[in-house]
């Protein structure tokens, strides 16, 4: 098969799809694999390092995309990307298509298949093509909410871990999935006061029996949320419904209740977010303030510690590259359930219900698709 690996072009994206390593699994098997032209540089990974891994260098993106059958990715395809598609072409990468309707019509245009590594399963009910990123992300949070809790930041200059005699900073992680449970740490691990919060009971006993005292556990209602922003210091948003948009948890009137300078990292902003003041920045113009409190809603949050993200991402992504290309996507999908949940867009049509809800759109069963032509 015929494999691109193109450079990203989000702002400040320096991930790559795809490393030399990975490069070498997909020739070994028998693939041709090419990569766009200083691809890996912000990585580390070279033009030469690609190469002697045996892909071709392409300089010319509109040859590079023309010619695959397969495109991995790391970010949601950008307009530029996404008007090159074609029918027949499989883009494997990031979507998050519930808040995004200009990509997701740009995609059902293209006639493409297009398969979101954020709603790919796996047999423990996990998410395992998201996860490498929301544990990046995760502990990410709480670097950057550190950060923005400076005063010359526009934060109200708290240290999270406090000192001897003052107490630690009090932060609330909404959501203990993946990037919560890494925020939780991260925090726990500088010494803060932390609440975490879901819906999920299960979840909550076994943070509970993963953390004993050392954190406390809330069941998620409004009241339970607006009865701690009072003494708030960071807030970070990391809850998630796989494929759709992300349950607005804090109203603007509850912003009145976090004391001035307090800080919003909103992780779930690629989902759409869940404070109902956040819309997307970029890692150039991370944060911005309302009412007096900073918000942090970059969407691409690993894309700030490439080398590391990259790394994660595709030891992740790699055994599924193989097995799209090695069978087909079509025979992929069809032997593994969990990869076909992956499966957004196919041939003009949206294939994943949470998404067509979040449009307004109609939802083709997946069957349709997996079903030989
Ligand atoms: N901004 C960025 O760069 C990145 C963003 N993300 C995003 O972070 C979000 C979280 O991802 P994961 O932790 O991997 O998901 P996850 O599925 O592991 O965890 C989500 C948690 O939210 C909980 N939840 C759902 N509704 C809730 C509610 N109303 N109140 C409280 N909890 C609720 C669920 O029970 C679950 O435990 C996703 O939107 C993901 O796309 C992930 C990586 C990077
Ligand atoms: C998950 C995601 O959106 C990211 O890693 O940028
Ligand atoms: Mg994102």
């Amino acid at each position: 098969m015929d494999i691109a690996v193109p450079k990203e072009i989000k702002n400040h994206e320096y991930r790559v799809g795809m490393t030399p390593g990975g490069v070498r699994e997909l020739v070994r098997a028998g693939h041709r694999v090419r990569v766009q032209t200083g691809a890996g540089d912000g990585v580390g990974f070279s033009d030469e390092q690609y190469v002697a891994a045996g892909a071709g260098l392409v300089a010319d993106v509109a040859e590079l995309f023309a010619g695959a059958e397969l495109i991995v990715k790391v970010k949601e395809p950008q307009p530029e990307e996404y008007r090159r598609l074609k029918p027949g072409q499989v883009l494997f990468t990031y979507l998050h298509l519930a808040p995004d309707e200009a990509q997701t019509k740009g995609l059902l245009a293209s006639g493409c298949t297009a398969i979101a590594y954020e709603t790919v399963t796996d047999a423990q009910g996990g998410l395992p093509l998201l996860a490498p990123m929301s544990e990046v992300a995760g502990r990410m949070a709480v670097q950057a909410g550190a950060h923005c809790l400076e005063k010359a930041q526009g934060g109200r200059g708290v240290l999270l871990g406090g000192v001897p005699g003052v107490p630690p900073a009090r932060v609330l992680v909404l959501g203990g999935g993946v990037v919560g449970i890494n925020a939780a740490r991260m925090a726990m691990g500088l010494g803060a006061d932390v609440t975490i919060f879901d819906k999920s009971l299960p979840r909550l006993t076994q943070l509970d029996a993963m953390y004993g005292p050392g954190i406390k556990t809330q069941y998620s209602t409004a009241d339970a949320i607006e009865a701690e922003l009072s003494c708030a210091d960071l807030v970070i948003g990391a809850v998630l419904i796989p494929g759709a948009s992300a349950p607005r948890l804090v109203t603007r009137d509850m912003l009145k209740k976090l004391p001035q300078g307090a800080v919003l990292v909103d992780v779930a902003i690629d989902q759409g977010g869940c404070f109902e003041t956040s819309r997307p920045t970029t890692h150039q113009q991370p944060t911005f303030e309302v009412d007096g409190i900073v918000h942090y809603c970059v969407a691409n949050m690993p894309g700030g510690v490439a080398r590391t993200a990259t790394l994660a991402l595709t030891n992740a992504t790699l055994p599924f590259v193989l097995a799209l290309a090695n069978k087909g996507w079509r025979r992929a999908l069809n032997e593994d359930a969990h990869l076909a949940h992956g499966l957004n867009v196919h041939n003009g049509k949206i294939m994943y219900q949470a998404v067509a809800e979040a449009h307004g759109l109609v939802h083709t069963p997946l069957q349709q698709a997996l079903a030989k032509p």
